[in-house]
């Protein structure tokens, strides 16, 4: 079967065709092909499928072979491979996510390829319960979380997936391996979460280090970066419009008045291959 490799700001991707190929199992598919020794590596995999309510249908997989309902930059790739191979011939594409339809504009570049992706990632959802976590409050800002023997002022919301934030004065001081995995599977969250360690640099500039739900430690996550720039915005310590740094490059995270995000970012192709499958 054929696949691509694209990546987005250092997170990296396997899209295959679903309308083509029938693809029986899905998770055992990224369970095999993220694996960076015995497959050939990434951070998650999409399958495109038709879709009856919009331009087309994303599915997002996890390294670790769980499901995802949406992944920021991987919507970026998706839209890339899907304007790039025609498979939806419009540089405005509607895709259905597990966490609703969202609409994408794409901007090409001389060759007619996705240069630039703006995303309308819709509007975070505060509410604990939604999120889903073990607390009844209709918002989770500067709560606190014990881990080992040290206190962690966090926040939470969904962007599409589950996010905590939590700011710091040194990012690299953090060792997110080890808090990130135990506050992804901390009991407060029923459904695991993605665990983002910010930096502020100014109003319009923060650095991200993201732990990531199913994949671990990631060069970049961009509901993450979306969702740090919301709760720093409600906390008043950045602007509506902030760029995020993140190891892998950078994001553009836009806020309207009632917290609607945009995210603007690139997208590469990375190789196109065929996949063994025995
Ligand atoms: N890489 C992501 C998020 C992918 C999904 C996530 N790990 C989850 O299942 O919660 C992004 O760029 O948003």
């Amino acid at each position: 079967m054929k696949f691509d490799k694209l990546v987005a700001a250092g997170n990296d991707f396997l899209l295959f065709n679903g309308i083509e190929n029938h693809i029986e199992d899905y998770s055992k598919l990224a369970l095999n092909t993220c694996n960076r020794h015995f497959g050939i590596g990434a951070d998650g995999i999409m399958i495109c499928e038709e879709s009856s309510i919009a331009d087309i249908k994303m599915i997002y997989y996890n390294s670790d072979g769980s499901q995802g309902e949406m992944c920021g930059n991987g919507i970026r790739c998706f839209a890339k491979y899907i304007y790039d191979y025609g498979i939806v011939n419009r540089s405005s594409i509607s895709v259905e996510t597990l966490a609703g339809v969202k609409y994408v504009d794409i901007q090409v570049n001389n060759f007619n390829k996705a240069e630039k992706i703006k995303v309308d990632m819709g509007y975070p959802i505060f509410e604990a319960e939604k999120i889903p976590m073990n607390l009844n409050k209709d918002r989770v800002v500067n709560e606190k979380i014990n881990i080992d023997s040290r206190e962690y002022e966090y926040s939470a919301l969904l962007v599409g997936v589950p996010h905590v934030v939590i700011f710091v004065e040194d990012i690299k001081e953090i060792d997110i391996n080890y808090i990130g995995k135990k506050i992804e599977n901390h009991p407060t969250f029923p459904r695991k979460t993605n665990v983002n360690f910010i930096e502020i640099n100014s109003r319009k500039n923060i650095n991200i280090y993201t732990w990531e739900r199913g994949a671990g430690r990631t060069l970049g996550c961009g509901t993450g970066s979306c969702a740090s720039v919301v709760i720093g915005n409600i906390l008043n310590k950045l602007d509506n419009t902030v760029e995020v740094t993140t190891e892998g490059g950078n994001i553009t995270v836009e806020l309207d008045e009632n917290f609607k995000i945009y995210m603007l970012g690139g997208a590469n192709h990375i190789a196109s291959g065929i996949l063994q499958i025995s």
